[in-house]
């Protein structure tokens, strides 16, 4: 979906795919931080039309990320109708929605009017940055993290040991939603009333689209939010008290794959039942077919993801991977350990808007042009760096320019930094998760990028399959979805379907970009702290 520049894209496939089509089909919903897409899909996984607009963000100070509620939903009722007239097909013949969504991102809404009280707060956002310095730091939660470590000691139990190594981030809702209780009252006065819902976007499209009668989440969503225990699967009582934040602004939890509901008939005419509700990165991994233990899947989209697969318990927190719930669908729960890297697409859409080029797509053969960057460096971190350097302060910079510094070397070297990061978070994952390595699956608008996949594959040693479809948190929907109503009777099936497109394998030895690397590492180190107001 690169070059989405105006409001819309719509795409119909050929009618000799749709004549041979079965008459009903599942809607697979994206809402990302950059674009917001659905596909129609038909029994055999195939795309049978699309439609994608680009989200507006709104940066009202420097840090701050939110997104308009009222423009969001606008966008997500009119990608909806849009895919389904490209797909040629009737709203009667979809039997059911799946929504992945950008996780973390969060509104807080009147409970009795449903009016929100400010815009969704992305997990891109950082105003909260002092409120998680000072609690990493207060001396609370040195007493929490030393008891924790002494009843891991006596226990061995994970969840504690997880709590010893607890430390906030601005990612997570935690302290963003403290900010908004901080400094709007009126959100505060809703909670003392027991009258304030709190719903990360799924929660709230969940409430738009079913007109109030549905308020839930799924595990998925849930345990990317920060008050989630994933070893109890459930709202973390610890942090509530610690936090001062009583459960009951917090939605319950229902499966991933379940039905949440159906779609008001206002809306489209028809009540669709919503019957997938998923983070985005969880989404990727069911879509990649991510199933067994050992899986790893890597997107680059807006940030990177680099999740694997960890079996169906959760693993617990070693600085960097943190434990995340994948999908429970009956029975079955599958957990995930996640490392993230909080710039990709943000670096190639600001060098966009620079008029380094007009297409990202341009930029494989930009940097393919040179030999090398020429020692021009980039770090991304217009979003502070994450794991394992953890610094909500540093800052977005180049180092090495030259005289004779081209836009061709800028652009290689933001390239060569995505690869760099995916090394740095392979690294972390290896480091900290015991668990051998399978497969890994690539998606994500910037795994589009042959450069990046081939630079990841040899810096990281493995071989990378990049799928034929790439929109693989819109199948992640789509296959949850129509798991629940039986479009697709189980996973097996689902493998069956999957299609590579190519394989990346490794053709050099990392050592070969080791200077470079270590260069890269030291023009990291040099932008941390940068916005340090203390
Ligand atoms: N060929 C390409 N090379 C580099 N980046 C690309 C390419 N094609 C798309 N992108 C980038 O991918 C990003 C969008 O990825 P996507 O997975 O759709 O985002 P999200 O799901 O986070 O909204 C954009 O920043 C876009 O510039
Ligand atoms: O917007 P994306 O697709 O980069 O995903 C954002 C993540 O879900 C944030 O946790």
């Amino acid at each position: 979906m690169s070059g989405l520049q105006a409001g819309a894209e719509q795409r119909r496939e050929e009618p000799s795919a749709r004549a041979s089509s079965p008459s009903r089909f599942v809607l697979g919903l994206d809402v990302g931080s950059t674009v917001i897409r659905c596909h129609v899909y038909d029994r055999t996984a195939r795309v049978r039309g699309s439609s994608a607009q680009k989200v507006e963000n709104v940066y009202p100070q420097p840090g701050w990320v939110e997104i308009d509620p009222d423009a969001l939903w606008t966008q997500f009722v009119a990608v909806i109708k849009d895919a389904v007239k490209a797909a040629g097909v009737q709203m009667h013949q979809i039997v059911g929605l799946g929504i992945s969504t950008q996780r973390a991102t969060f509104i807080t809404w009147n409970k009795k009017t449903g009016h929100h009280f400010h815009n969704f707060i992305s997990w891109q956002d950082l105003r909260a940055a002092e409120l998680v310095k000072s609690w990493n730091n207060s001396l609370v939660m040195k007493l929490l993290r030393g008891s924790c470590r002494v009843l891991h000691f006596f226990s061995r139990s994970k969840q504690m040991l997880t709590v010893s190594r607890f430390n906030f981030t601005t990612q997570h809702a935690t302290l963003r939603l403290i900010w908004i209780l901080q400094n709007l009252s009126e959100v505060r006065k809703a909670v003392e009333e027991d009258n304030c819902c709190f719903g990360t976007i799924d929660t709230w499209l969940l409430h738009k689209l079913t007109k109030g009668s549905s308020y839930a989440t799924d595990y998925s969503n849930a345990s990317t939010t920060g008050f989630f225990d994933p070893f109890g699967m459930c709202w973390s009582k610890i942090l509530a008290n610690l936090l001062s934040l009583p459960l009951s602004i917090l939605p319950p939890v229902k499966d991933t794959s379940h039905n949440f509901g159906s779609v008001d008939e206002e809306i489209f005419g028809v009540p669709i039942p919503v019957v997938a509700l998923v983070g985005d990165q969880q989404s990727a991994m069911f879509g990649e077919c991510c199933f067994q233990t050992g899986d790893v899947k890597l997107t680059m989209g807006t940030g990177t993801f680099l999740d694997i697969n960890t079996g169906n318990s959760p693993q617990h927190v070693n600085g960097g991977f943190y434990p995340l719930i994948g999908w429970k669908i009956g029975q079955e729960v599958v957990c995930l350990a996640e490392g993230n890297a909080g710039d990709t697409g943000t670096a190639i859409i600001w060098a966009q808007k620079l008029d380094l080029f007009t297409d990202a797509a341009e930029t494989e053969k930009m940097a393919l042009s040179l030999e090398d960057s020429e020692g021009v460096y980039f770090v991304p971190s217009f979003n502070g760096l994450q794991a394992p350097l953890n610094d909500p302060c540093a800052c977005a910079s180049f180092m090495g320019l030259k005289h004779s510094t081209s836009k061709y070397h800028l652009v290689r070297a933001i390239l060569e930094s995505i690869a760099f990061r995916n090394k740095q978070l392979y690294d972390m994952m290896q480091r900290e998760i015991q668990i051998p390595v399978t497969n890994i699956r690539a998606d994500g608008g910037v795994c589009n990028n042959a450069f990046v996949m081939q630079m990841t594959s040899d810096l990281i040693n493995a071989k990378i399959d990049r799928p034929a479809h790439f929109d693989m948190s819109c199948l992640g929907a789509a296959t949850l979805a129509g798991l629940a109503v039986g479009f697709w009777a189980d996973k097996e099936e689902l493998q069956k379907l999957r299609q590579s497109e190519m394989v990346f394998k490794p053709q050099k030895k990392w050592q070969e970009y080791e200077m470079n690397m270590e260069n890269w590492v030291k023009a990291v180190k040099r932008s941390m702290n940068w916005y340090n107001k203390t």
